[in-house]
């Protein structure tokens, strides 16, 4: 059985799938086409994803596809913990430059899945912190754009200061919300 929840800004879904647990420990259906479907969530998810992140506070993100590369993505913890940030992106919606954040782990199965219009990004709360998204659309670098994490304008609490954050190079110069432009209508 699939449960689901929508989040402050609706699109954005928490989808937990059942875990069977026995002796030995679980089995867990992660993904099942027609299940997810049934749930609103039927995406041709064409690439899996996974990183891997050895520090508490290393911040990925928040990035985004440019159309006609945009992803939705379906994010889940394989072992560790995330503070998971999906940003309204979409300049026609009443949410734009909001966000939701949700803690996701190993220990809860938990899932997060994200429409296009949205930047995502994410910020470990353990060590060796092994993420896996499924994506809908294949990896455009030329169409690879991103907002950046710590812009005063988005109001996201992290629990990293910009000091203490460990970041990739590229996502230290990322473009504020109000110097990105229109990406998505
Ligand atoms: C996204 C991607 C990256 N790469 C290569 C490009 C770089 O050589 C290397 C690391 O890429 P990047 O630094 O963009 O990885 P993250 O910072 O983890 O980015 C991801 O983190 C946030 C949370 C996301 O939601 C994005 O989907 C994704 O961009 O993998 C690929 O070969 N294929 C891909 O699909």
């Amino acid at each position: 059985m699939l449960e689901l929840r929508s989040l402050a800004i609706p699109d954005v879904k928490v989808i937990r799938p059942d875990r069977i647990s026995d002796a030995r420990g679980y089995f867990s259906e992660t993904f099942q086409r027609s299940t997810f479907a049934e749930k609103g969530i039927l995406h041709d998810f064409v690439q899996d994803n996974q990183s891997s992140s050895k520090r508490i506070g290393t911040v990925r993100g928040l990035h985004f596809q440019r159309p006609p590369f945009a992803q939705a993505k379906l994010t889940r913890v394989l072992s560790g913990a995330i503070l998971d940030i999906a940003v309204d992106l979409r300049r026609s919606s009443s949410s734009f430059g909001k966000h939701v954040a949700i803690q996701l782990d190993s220990e809860s199965g938990e899932q997060v899945f994200i429409p296009k219009g949205f930047a995502h990004g994410f910020c470990t709360l353990q060590p060796n912190t092994v993420v896996l998204y499924k994506v809908d659309q294949v990896y455009a670098p030329s169409h690879d754009g991103g907002v950046y994490w710590a812009d005063p304008a988005l109001e996201i609490e992290w629990p990293v200061t910009t000091s203490e954050a460990q970041l990739s190079p590229k996502d230290q110069i990322l473009p504020t919300l109000n110097q990105l432009g229109c990406v998505f209508n």
